[in-house]
């Protein structure tokens, strides 16, 4: 490789740069249809021996290589062996966008329509059908059905995959459907002996798959149910690592794709990056070294992805690379699992993560957090593997072989680190406890009780931890306990069209407010037309009302300009009134009037929130600090907010940032008495 990084940085060495021009030669061969391609993964070799497996076997462990084509065909072969029945087969996935592309790339396998045969569901959106035989559903929403049929009794055969990464909602199905299968087998069998003849119900298949997964773990929970491997990969990743250690990841992403661009045939490069702020930093440094390059070098499409970006905006990665083009994809770990971007030839993988957390109150805390951690082996294994899905492939790992060695093999599962309470919510309302269901990792103590201290506070849970009617009431909306306490507590103060608005653009995977540091003057002259002196909750409502009233006369290039002049992002608009018509059918299924609506609005949507949000507020200090009201942390609001550099008695948040000081954002002033009365835990007046 020669020296060609652009403003003369030192080229970064990895282990086997001589491997890495040799490897070139090897053609991918030619392309082929898609019948064709599925005849050539690895697992279709052993498709007979596999059906006879998982129908001898109630539960059955399946290991196989990233790519060996475990996720888009054994629901294929599951179908085609008769073995969904009357059924489906669901196949859960820990993120959406992986349920979305994989159901869109089984059904062109299939030849269908997606939401014919095959189809997805996930949060706020679900394309599904009656003749639905193949579901690709994000594993929240399998817990939600729960609610609604804690038998599953729709599924025949329930795929767990990717279940190494042990998400909160994967533990919990992990743990639940252990419980249903035995219930089903018992209604199966009494339905067989007559004693229930009228019970459509019958046994479940269960299938844990990954490719990376303490399989020995598994099989023990399962009752050591049968474990099977997938032998070898379609196409070889090479994996380099750098020679020496790198101080600074995003310097060196940016020099080690242009060593890719500049050096390597064509092939779209994928890097991976712990966060937003990473990918947005490094999108802006990729561009502007890009432009700098000769004309005749190929020009850079650079496409972020990460979480709280819309889903629209996300499925850019999977279009086409125009002619004369490389695109260069910056993902979190959300394209860690699971997906097939097409093009992809090339991995950069950085080595680090952010990783959810939950800060207890002991370390000032009481609240989720993101940190910036090394990752797993696990996790680079997941990586490389997003290479060779169409053809040989290559890794750039950013750190050295011996840091690969010691790297901790998997993550500790979410049930060990997160906030348990919409999964408190969610079990109470299954007749269940947290502390009894038979986890494979028990949850820690402390965070069982902070989850069922947060719900007897909104008033889900009664004093002796009983589940109430209101706490019902809440895991009917498709939103956190505490936004659904919002919701509910708007019918007494007659706002709940109001409160959904603002709810609505809440639950939005991305903010209304564009917020971009460098423009944060022009962004704050341009928002002065909607801002409510209250702060962030009815500023956001006033923005949404002003769009809704341009909307009815402007077209839709006028609609994009209004909202680039004012900073606002359409997409969060377009998604939260999606949201919102879900959130008002809910209302009607729990006998609450969505049009109840005051004129002036202040002061109940301010008190519902109030009850919502109780632990998401603190109280001015003499000092002029604020220190949260039921913790002990001391939080600045944040400079995005309305009310930023603002001295006002009291504040309630949507959500603490943790960076060097922990910041409230979203947030509204209110008056302290609106505390009152609010929970059973505060001493009056306070
Ligand atoms: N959207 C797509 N476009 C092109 N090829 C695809 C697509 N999805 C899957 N493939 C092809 O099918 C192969 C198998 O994919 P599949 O997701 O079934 O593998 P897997 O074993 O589940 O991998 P992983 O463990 O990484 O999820 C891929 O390597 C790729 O060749």
């Amino acid at each position: 490789m020669s020296l060609h990084t652009p403003r003369k940085k030192p080229r970064i060495h990895f282990d086997d740069d001589e491997g890495l021009r040799k490897s070139h030669s090897t053609s991918s061969g030619p392309s082929s249809p898609l019948q064709k391609q599925r005849e050539q993964l690895p697992i279709a070799k052993g498709r007979d021996a596999l059906i006879r497996e998982i129908r001898e076997n109630d539960v059955t462990i399946l290991l196989g290589e990233t790519g060996s084509g475990k996720t888009t065909q054994v629901p294929q072969y599951l179908l085609e062996a008769g073995m969904a029945g009357k059924g489906m087969v669901a196949v859960t996935q820990p993120r959406r966008v992986a349920a979305t592309s994989l159901a869109a790339r089984v059904a062109a396998e299939r030849g269908v329509k997606l939401g014919s045969l095959v189809g997805y569901s996930v949060r706020f959106d679900e394309v599904c059908g009656a003749d639905t035989k193949i579901k690709y559903v994000s594993d929240g929403m399998l817990v939600r059905e729960l609610l609604s049929d804690p038998l599953l009794s729709r599924y025949s055969v329930i795929v767990l995959d990717e279940a190494h990464e042990r998400t909160l909602r994967t533990d919990f199905l992990i743990a639940s459907l252990k419980s249903i299968q035995v219930k089903r087998k018992q209604a199966a069998d009494g339905k067989r002996k007559g004693k229930s003849p009228s019970s459509e119900i019958n046994p479940l298949k269960i299938i844990v798959m990954s490719a990376t997964l303490d399989a020995e773990k598994f099989s023990r929970f399962y009752h050591n149910a049968r474990i099977l491997y997938v032998k070898g990969r379609q196409h070889p990743v090479k994996i380099f690592h750098t020679a020496v250690s790198q101080t600074d990841y995003v310097e060196s992403a940016l020099r080690a794709f242009f060593q890719i661009h500049l050096d390597q045939p064509p092939g779209d490069v994928l890097i991976f990056l712990p966060g937003q702020e990473d990918i947005e930093s490094l999108e802006k440094t990729i561009i502007s070294h890009a432009k700098r390059l000769p004309v005749s070098v190929t020009n850079v499409l650079v496409c972020p992805m990460y979480a709280s970006l819309p889903p629209s905006q996300q499925a850019r990665i999977f279009s086409a690379t125009p002619s004369k083009m490389r695109k260069c994809i910056l993902a979190t770990n959300i394209a860690e699992t699971s997906i097939t971007i097409p093009g992809v030839k090339y991995v950069i993988d950085t080595g680090k993560c952010k990783e959810k957390r939950y800060l207890s109150k002991d370390t000032g805390g009481g609240f989720d957090t993101l940190l910036t951690r090394d990752i797993t082996k696990a996790s680079a294994l997941q990586r490389a593997g997003r290479a060779g899905r169409e053809g040989p492939g290559f890794c750039f790992r950013l750190y050295t072989e011996e840091a690969f060695n010691n790297l901790a093999a998997s993550l500790e599962p979410e049930i060990r680190r997160c906030s348990l309470t919409q999964s408190v919510l969610e079990l109470k309302c299954l007749g269940q406890d947290l502390e009894t269901v038979e986890f494979m990792d028990p949850p820690d103590i402390n965070s069982v009780i902070a989850a069922l201290k947060t719900l007897w506070i909104i008033g889900a849970l009664g004093n002796s931890n009983e589940l109430t009617p209101l706490g019902r009431q809440m895991a009917s909306f498709p939103v956190e306990p505490y936004l659904a306490r919002i919701i509910l507590a708007s019918s007494a103060h007659g706002c709940t069209s109001e409160v959904i608005d603002i709810v609505s653009l809440l639950s939005s995977s991305s903010s209304l407010f564009l917020d971009i540091s460098d423009q944060r003057d022009a962004i704050a002259s341009a928002r002065s037309k909607f801002r409510h002196p209250s702060g962030d909750h009815l500023t956001m409502l006033n923005a949404l009302r002003a769009y809704q009233e341009m909307a009815e006369t402007e077209n839709k290039s006028s609609r994009k300009e209004w909202c680039k002049q004012h900073f606002l992002n359409e997409r969060t608009i377009a998604e939260a009134l999606k949201i919102r018509d879900q959130l008002r059918s809910t209302c009607g299924r729990v006998g609450l009037d969505w049009r109840a609506s005051k004129k002036d609005s202040e002061e109940p949507v301010l008190r519902s929130f109030t009850v919502g949000l109780v632990q998401q507020s603190a109280l001015l200090q003499p000092d002029g600090s604020y220190k949260q009201l039921m913790g002990h942390s001391v939080v600045k609001i944040h400079p995005g907010s309305t009310l930023a550099d603002k001295k006002v008695p009291a504040i309630i948040f949507d959500e603490l940032v943790y960076t060097n000081h922990i910041y409230a954002r979203g947030v509204s002033s209110v008056p302290r008495s609106y505390f009152n009365g609010v929970t059973p835990a505060l001493p009056n007046g306070s």
